[in-house]
Formats: structure tokens, C-alpha cells, sequence
């Protein structure tokens, strides 16, 4: 009797996705990191990643930035992905808007680079230190530098990998809110993986929770980010879901979500 040769449908390239992760599984040796993951991110949505330390985040996310050879049928790219880390990993010999520039190399055209690095670097409210060294910012300032140069290439998928762990509370706040403003006005998708429950809480659509190189649990959040507190009963619920997922005994909520939704609630005028 003849065999079915089974093949299966290709990944899709339709532009339904910026992201298509399907059957992907990655080792390192005899250690098997990514067990047949299974993830799609739409454009223009915020998905962020959660998981224990070990459990896979990192490598999935090098793999959708193409850092990591992954094969083409396990991840598919639709479009640009970018990817800024908990680290700004700025060249410490070339000045600020130098940093974002390089990010172009596929632009010809020195004069529109340095225009595109100028341009991003006021969106992420750092005109005035076009020229500096990265020695001489904050840890904020560089890490704002870091996001213009994930941002200057216009991605479709932008990947952030624990971006403002290092951050203290209040320039961490700054950020959320920066983030969220830059995925607004880029229509861009966002994978963002982090340790903070409600970090993810007040910023995802989609929070996806990894276990030993599983996707193990999803929740999609309906409540608008600039009326997230976290007594609201989606968000308490989602949160204890969440912390149960990730073996955490409850403990209370952040109470530095607070100024991002008021924060928010005062730039967007209640913009969901
Ligand atoms: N290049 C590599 N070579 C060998 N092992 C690796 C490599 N990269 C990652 N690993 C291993 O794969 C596992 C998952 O690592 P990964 O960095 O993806 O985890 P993570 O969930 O991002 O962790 P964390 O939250 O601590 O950053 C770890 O056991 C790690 O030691």
C-alpha cells in the first residue's frame, strides 16, 4: 500500500500575521530548550511572554529576530522584526545618533540616515543628545537610545527582551508609557518577554505564559489599558491565573501600575 507522504501547509506569508511560530523546537546539545512551540502574533498586537528563569524566553525571541537560525517551517517573518535587550548594548565609540544610524545599513543614503536617526531619537525624547556619548546618558537615556535604534528601521514585529529590568520604578513608568505611545503611533506589533506580572498586566493585549519550552497558557486582556487598576476584577482574576501558571505564590499587586493608568488616562483621554 502506498504511503501518504504528509506535508505540512506552508507558513503563512498572507501578511495575517508579522509572526508564525509552528512546531518550533530548539536544543542546545542533549538539552532540549523549545519544545514545539506554537504562536502567531497578528500586526499591531502587544503579546508579552512570562515564564521562569530557564524556561525558553530568550531563545524563542532570538529566533523570531532571526538572531538564531530557525527553520523556515517551524518560523515564518512577515516583514522587519527588531529587537532591543535588558542591556542598551550601545558602541561606546560612536555618539548617539551614530548608534541609531547604524542601524540603517540597508539605507544608502548617509543624509536620510542621519535624518531617520534624528527623527526617531526626538520621538523617543532625546533631541538634545544627538551628539552625546552613550558614556554620558542615564541608564533611562540609554535605553531610550536603544528603542530609537529598534525603532528607526520601522519594524514590523518590535522584540523586547526584559527591557526595563534594570530600571528603577520611576523611569520604569516612563517607559511603559513611552512604549506604548511608540507602538500607537508605529501600528506595530510588540513581543515582550518579562519577568513582571504587572508589567505585562498593564501593557499586553495577550499575555503568554512559557513552561520548560511550552507555551502553557494564554489570556487575552479586554480591559483598556488606561483603566487597568488592579483591583479590577479582570485584572485581579488574570493576575492570579497568571502567578498560579508560574508556581508564585500571590502577593499584592504593584502599586506602581497606578501612575501608568492615570498616566496614560491623561495623555490618551481614555484611548484604549
Ligand atoms: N547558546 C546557548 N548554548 C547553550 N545553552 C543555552 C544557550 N542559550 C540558552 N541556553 C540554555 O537554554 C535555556 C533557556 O535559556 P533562555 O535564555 O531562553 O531562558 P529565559 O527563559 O530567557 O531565562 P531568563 O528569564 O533567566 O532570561 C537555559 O537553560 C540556558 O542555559
Amino acid at each position: 500500500m502506498a504511503r501518504l507522504k504528509t506535508t505540512r501547509p506552508p507558513l503563512s506569508a498572507s501578511g495575517e500575521y508579522v509572526a508564525e511560530v509552528r512546531g518550533h523546537s530548539r536544543s542546545f546539545g542533549k538539552t532540549q530548550v523549545l519544545r514545539s512551540i506554537d504562536l502567531a502574533v497578528r500586526p499591531g498586537e502587544f503579546v508579552a511572554l512570562l515564564g521562569r528563569s530557564g524556561c525558553g524566553k530568550s531563545t524563542l525571541l532570538r529566533s523570531l529576530a532571526r538572531l538564531d537560525q530557525a527553520p523556515a517551517d517551524e518560523v515564518a517573518i512577515n516583514g522587519r522584526t527588531s529587537v532591543a535587550f535588558q542591556e542598551p548594548r550601545l558602541l561606546p565609540w560612536r555618539r548617539v545618533h551614530e548608534n541609531v544610524a547604524l542601524a540603517l545599513l540597508n539605507t544608502p543614503e548617509r543624509r536620510e540616515r542621519d535624518q531617520l536617526a534624528e527623527q526617531t531619537l526626538a520621538e523617543v525624547g532625546l533631541s538634545e543628545k544627538l551628539g552625546s556619548w552613550p558614556r554620558e546618558l542615564s541608564g533611562g537615556q540609554a535605553q531610550r537610545v536603544s528603542l530609537a535604534r529598534a525603532l528607526v528601521s520601522n519594524p514590523s514585529l518590535l522584540l523586547l527582551d526584559e527591557p526595563f529590568s534594570a530600571l528603577d520604578a520611576l523611569t520604569r513608568i516612563e517607559m511603559h508609557q513611552l512604549v506604548i505611545e511608540l507602538w500607537r503611533r508605529h501600528s506595530m506589533a510588540v513581543l515582550l518577554v518579562t519577568h513582571d506580572v504587572d508589567e505585562a498586566l498593564a501593557l499586553a493585549d495577550r499575555l503568554v505564559v512559557m513552561d520548560e519550552g511550552r507555551l502553557a497558557q494564554s489570556w487575552q486582556i479586554t480591559q483598556p489599558r488606561s483603566d487597568r487598576p488592579p483591583s479590577h476584577p479582570e485584572i485581579a482574576g488574570a493576575r492570579a491565573e497568571i502567578l498560579r501558571a508560574l508556581g508564585v505564590k500571590p502577593t499584592p499587586p504593584n502599586p506602581n501600575r497606578n501612575p501608568l493608568n492615570n498616566a496614560l488616562n491623561n495623555r490618551n483621554q481614555g484611548a484604549a
